[in-house]
């Protein structure tokens, strides 16, 4: 796969999103049994080289990736879109945790790269923002801003959590037109529970599902035990085989 996956086009339209309407994509990869981890939250290699391919072209066609603070430390992601010809010159994607109490590990990966490879900084790599809620107290807030992140602040939802709702406001507050969420578990919960934007908007544009031929038996669900009622319906399906694994593609 050369170049971008044509068949994506329909469903991230990322030149029609726009700083006042960031488009959303919410994606994962998941087992047969519908785990996307393993036991304990351990991770799963389960998209094979082709689907993980198509995942880096999805990094590189949206403005920021999005991952809950669980996700962050269980994984120590990096979050770039390296598997693409470096030739390409493609912006790199903005990393963004959903981390209300400012739990960030600031040994974290991205961090790290974010620190140690300053040549690389705007090409490959930028530096991670994390979203945290308006009661974290300002010392820790200087202590992630001192290790390099940057760090905003947004009222918490009654569930203590970034509200799934208000999250195209903070992307347009952070000048950016679309976002793709990767996870986990709670987080894709939430987004697939909230229908609307704060405007009365559908929330949610696009998802992509990475089906992969393998069980994984005791693990993380695609969303939490008990979690899966109320869940959307889905339109505009389209179905891709990319190696052994099949991409489910459709919006809400
Ligand atoms: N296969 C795949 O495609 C992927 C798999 N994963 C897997 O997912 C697992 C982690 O999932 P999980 O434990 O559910 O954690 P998440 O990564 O979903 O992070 C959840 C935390 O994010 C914070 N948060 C902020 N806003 C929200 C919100 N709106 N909704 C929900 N949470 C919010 C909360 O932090 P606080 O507790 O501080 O309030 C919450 O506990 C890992 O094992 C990882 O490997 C992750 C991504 C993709
Ligand atoms: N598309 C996809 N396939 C899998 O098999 C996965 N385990 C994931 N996980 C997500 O990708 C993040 C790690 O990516 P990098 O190694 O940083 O490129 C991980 O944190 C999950 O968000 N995704």
């Amino acid at each position: 796969m050369h170049s971008l996956p044509q068949f994506l086009l329909d469903y991230i339209p990322t030149a029609t999103a726009t700083v006042e309407r960031p488009h959303i994509t919410l994606t994962w990869a998941q087992s047969l049994d519908s785990k996307i981890a393993g036991p304990g939250g351990s991770r799963v290699i389960l998209s094979g080289p082709e689907s993980m391919l198509m995942t880096h072209w999805m990094r590189s066609m949206h403005d920021a990736i999005l991952i809950g603070v669980n996700t962050l430390i269980l994984d120590n992601p990096r979050l770039q879109a390296n598997l693409l010809p470096p030739s390409l010159n493609l912006p790199p994607p903005q990393p963004l945790i959903l981390d209300p109490n400012l739990r960030f590990p600031v040994t974290s990966r991205i961090l790290n790269e974010w620190n140690t490879k300053p040549d690389q900084r705007g090409r490959t790599i930028r530096q991670p923002w994390i979203i945290c809620g308006d009661q974290v107290s300002s010392e820790r807030i200087r202590k992630v801003e001192d290790a390099g992140a940057r760090v905003v602040q947004f009222k918490l939802d009654d569930n203590g959590h970034i509200s799934p709702a208000s999250l195209p406001s903070i992307l347009s507050d952070l000048n950016l037109k679309s976002v793709m969420i990767e996870g986990g578990s709670k987080v894709l919960s939430t987004f697939l529970h909230c229908q609307n934007r704060d405007d009365g908007s559908k929330l949610v544009d696009s998802i992509v599902v990475t089906v992969a031929p393998m069980f994984i038996g005791e693990g993380v669900g695609v969303v939490p035990q008990g979690e899966d009622i109320g869940l959307p319906s889905l339109k505009n399906i389209h179905t891709e085989i990319m190696g052994k694994d099949a991409v489910m593609i459709c919006s809400l």
